[in-house]
């Protein structure tokens, strides 16, 4: 096991992941700079979430390295995975999954009351998100009385608010009208920038790419700019994109 590159926070090298039997990655070599947004970018089924979820720990992959910090992630034990998961990744899917009982800042605050941080200093840091999305107003409201634009916002408060080493964003404008999506993205990766975040982006969408600092072209589960299988394993050392 050679270790990554230092100035990559998350690297991959020719990870294959099957689910249920059918290939859903087959050899995708990868590294993302601390604070750098990169889009993931293909079709329908192309294996973005699959790879995001290797990315995060959420799937280990049958063959290949994912190195988080320095750190391997794929000989991490189910436990430690959830630790890395809860206290240095954050996750945006496509829909706003809430917690219906809370309100919105309880709702963004959450990582942050999980963690033990006091409700004054994680509604502070909730509201601060809260109001930089344009939903300051919804801080008192559960989410079924909220649309789900606003709901989404209030998911992308809560991954900032956890101050997230990487976060991963799988088609997060997805059920946004066109007008929400790009405030949201835009709003998303700015703030990301500011404070040194670092994004993984899964998107359909060349508009959503154009944002990131670099793209990565996925098709059917392999890079679409790597050569051959063979090289883009070989050559992961220098797949920084
Ligand atoms: N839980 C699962 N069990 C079996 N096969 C799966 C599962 N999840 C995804 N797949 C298959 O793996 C492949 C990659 O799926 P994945 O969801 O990673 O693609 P995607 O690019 O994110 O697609 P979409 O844009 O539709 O979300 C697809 O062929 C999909 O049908």
């Amino acid at each position: 096991m050679v270790a990554p590159p230092d100035d990559d926070v998350l690297w991959a090298r020719s990870v294959h992941c099957s689910l249920e039997g059918s290939p859903a990655l087959s050899g995708v070599s990868l590294g993302v700079r601390e604070g750098h947004v990169l889009a993931v970018r293909g079709p329908r089924a192309c294996g973005k979430t699959t790879l995001l979820r290797c990315l995060s720990g959420q799937l280990v992959p049958q063959e290949g390295e994912v190195w988080f910090d320095g750190h391997p992630v794929h000989t991490l034990s189910r436990a430690q995975r959830e630790r890395l998961r809860a206290e240095r990744f954050a996750w945006i899917g496509p829909e706003p999954s809430l917690v219906p009982e809370l309100n919105g800042w309880e709702n963004a605050a959450l990582p942050l009351l999980l963690r033990g941080t006091s409700q004054r200093a994680a509604k502070a840091a909730a509201m601060e998100w809260l109001e930089r999305l344009d939903v300051a107003d919804c801080a008192g409201r559960k989410p079924a009385a909220l649309p789900r634009h606003r709901r989404q916002r209030i998911a992308v408060a809560r991954a900032l608010t956890a101050r997230p080493t990487v976060l991963f964003a799988d088609e997060p404008t997805a059920s946004l009208h066109a007008s929400d999506r790009a405030q949201v993205l835009r709003t998303l990766t700015t703030a990301a920038r500011s404070h040194g975040v670092t994004v993984v982006l899964a998107t359909l969408d060349e508009d959503a790419a154009a944002l990131a600092d670099h793209c990565l072209p996925l098709v059917d589960g392999r890079r679409a700019d790597a050569a051959t299988p063979e090289a883009e394993g070989q050559e992961a050392c220098s797949l920084s994109v």
